[in-house]
């Protein structure tokens, strides 16, 4: 296929325009290798869309061992997917994974100094810029998920042996991270509504180096855990490893994307994101900002050179071993940045729509918020065992009756069978689907004559 080909088709990647053109018109000017290379990917994608519109209605078995139907939970479902909410894909970024689907291809005019931040057709490099300050830090790269950012903060600070202080709500993606960089987990216990502090951060902190004889390589805290989505208080948690002189990584993989993020404000020498949950992004793919002053470390070029060749490839990054994101999972990242950056400013609203439906679950007699209430996130975690699990257990469906009747009214994203404690999230549904769903709970209780305190 030649070059030429696949930049025409790139220009036209909307399924609008491809119907335009497989309707008849060729661009003009193809020689005739040009226009039968040009027919024969009209035809593949004419095959393409014929699947996608068949598959419109209910999901069918793929051609390949049933593995591969295709998703269609946002358009004909409500889905409160725990982690997927913010990862959807704009149609803007749906658009941009058909045109740069294909491996390197950012690489197209990829120009002396050759790195992937520095490409300027697409505007990689000025999307480099847009994200740190989207964060507010001098320096952002993209990484393949957040666990990537968090593996070349330890791989560069941690080593042998040193403790890193995280949260007892870290993920695990953080202990794994500080393991392969040899170092030591230490996690800060909880406060009774499970919380990490700045003062028990600094107990902590305390306690390892007396226990241990060292100061902490790192602290690296999540804003908002994955077990509850609670609240942690970054900013004092940052001052407190200051003043012990201690690196602090920020994690925002529940917040960057979502809610405004400032990491100079915070105190953050690294702020980490994930594009795939919150970035409407293709994953893998995430961010890892900065300051000018650890950039030089974190950031560092190679300075490796060949014994026998004596080859030197100087701008390269040692940490993202040279570049990271290489096709449709940077170009899903921009394509989808102009609607996150604006949605972030509609947090407060996200945040609303959360409550409201938490608090007409809550009128269900019996079910619980695991998580702290009112809620600051869409992240709950809730516990409905004193409410439609006392179903369950006359029940010949089980616990899969409560899932059955969800699906029933358009409504997926948990996790079949295991609804007893459990999390969902409302991140980006309308006010008439939060209202949807709230009704739909409030109607199942009913059904099931489940006591309602409204
Ligand atoms: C709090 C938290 N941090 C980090 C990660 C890892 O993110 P990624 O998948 O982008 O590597 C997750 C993923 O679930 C998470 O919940």
């Amino acid at each position: 296929m030649s070059i030429r080909v696949e930049k025409t088709f790139a220009a036209l990647f909307a399924l609008e325009d491809l119907r335009e053109i497989y309707r008849g018109s060729l661009p003009t000017g193809l020689d005739a290798d040009e226009e039968q290379a040009f027919r024969a990917k009209i035809a593949d994608l004419k095959s393409l869309i014929a699947d996608l519109e068949s598959d419109r209605g209910t999901p069918r078995p793929s051609k390949i061992a049933g593995t591969l139907d295709v998703r269609a939970r946002e358009e004909q479902f409500i889905n409160i997917h725990p982690i997927q909410a913010a990862g959807r894909l704009t149609p803007a970024a749906r658009k941009a994974l058909i045109s740069y689907g294909d491996g390197y291809s950012t690489c197209d005019f990829c120009r002396k100094p050759f790195r992937l931040d520095k490409i300027t057709r697409p505007g990689i490099a000025a999307f480099h810029a847009d994200l740190a300050k989207f964060v507010n830090m001098d320096q952002a790269r993209v990484v393949p998920g957040a666990r990537r950012g968090f593996q070349a903060v330890t791989s560069t600070l941690v080593g042998k042996g040193d403790p890193v202080i995280v949260s007892a709500l870290a993920h695990y993606t953080e202990f794994l991270a500080v393991e392969e960089a040899g170092g030591v987990v230490k996690e800060v216990p909880l406060d009774a509504g499970h919380h990490v502090t700045a003062d028990a951060t600094a107990a902590k902190i305390e306690d390892v180096q007396r226990e241990t004889g060292k100061t902490p390589a790192l602290v690296m805290i999540d804003h908002y855990d994955y077990q509850f989505a609670n609240e942690h208080d970054v900013r004092g948690i940052a001052k407190v490893a200051h003043q012990y002189d201690i690196p602090f990584l920020y994690n925002g993989a529940y917040t960057v994307g979502v809610m405004p993020v400032d990491g100079k404000a915070i105190g953050a020498d690294f702020v980490v994101g994930s594009g795939h949950k919150s970035m409407a992004s293709v994953a893998p793919s995430g961010v890892l900002a900065t300051t000018d002053e650890w950039a030089s470390s974190v950031l560092r070029t190679t300075a490796m050179v060949g014994d026998v060749t004596s080859r030197k490839f100087g701008i390269k990054e040692v940490e993202m071993l040279g570049c990271t994101l290489m096709g449709g999972t940077l170009l899903s990242m921009m394509a989808s940045f102009p609607t996150v950056e604006e949605r972030t400013l509609r947090w407060d609203e996200e945040v609303k729509k959360s409550n409201f439906f938490i608090d007409s679950l809550l009128a269900i007699t019996g079910s619980q918020v695991l998580s702290e209430y009112p809620r600051k996130h869409t992240l709950t975690k809730v516990d409905t065992t004193g409410s439609f699990d006392t179903v369950a257990r006359t029940h010949k469906r089980r616990g899969f009756y409560f899932s059955d009747e969800l699906s029933k009214r358009g409504i997926v994203g948990e996790f079949a069978g295991a609804t007893r404690t459990w999390k969902l999230n409302t991140y980006g549904l309308s006010w008439k689907q939060i209202h949807y769903l709230a009704d739909a709970f409030t109607e199942i209780a009913d059904t099931y004559g489940l006591p309602r305190t409204r």
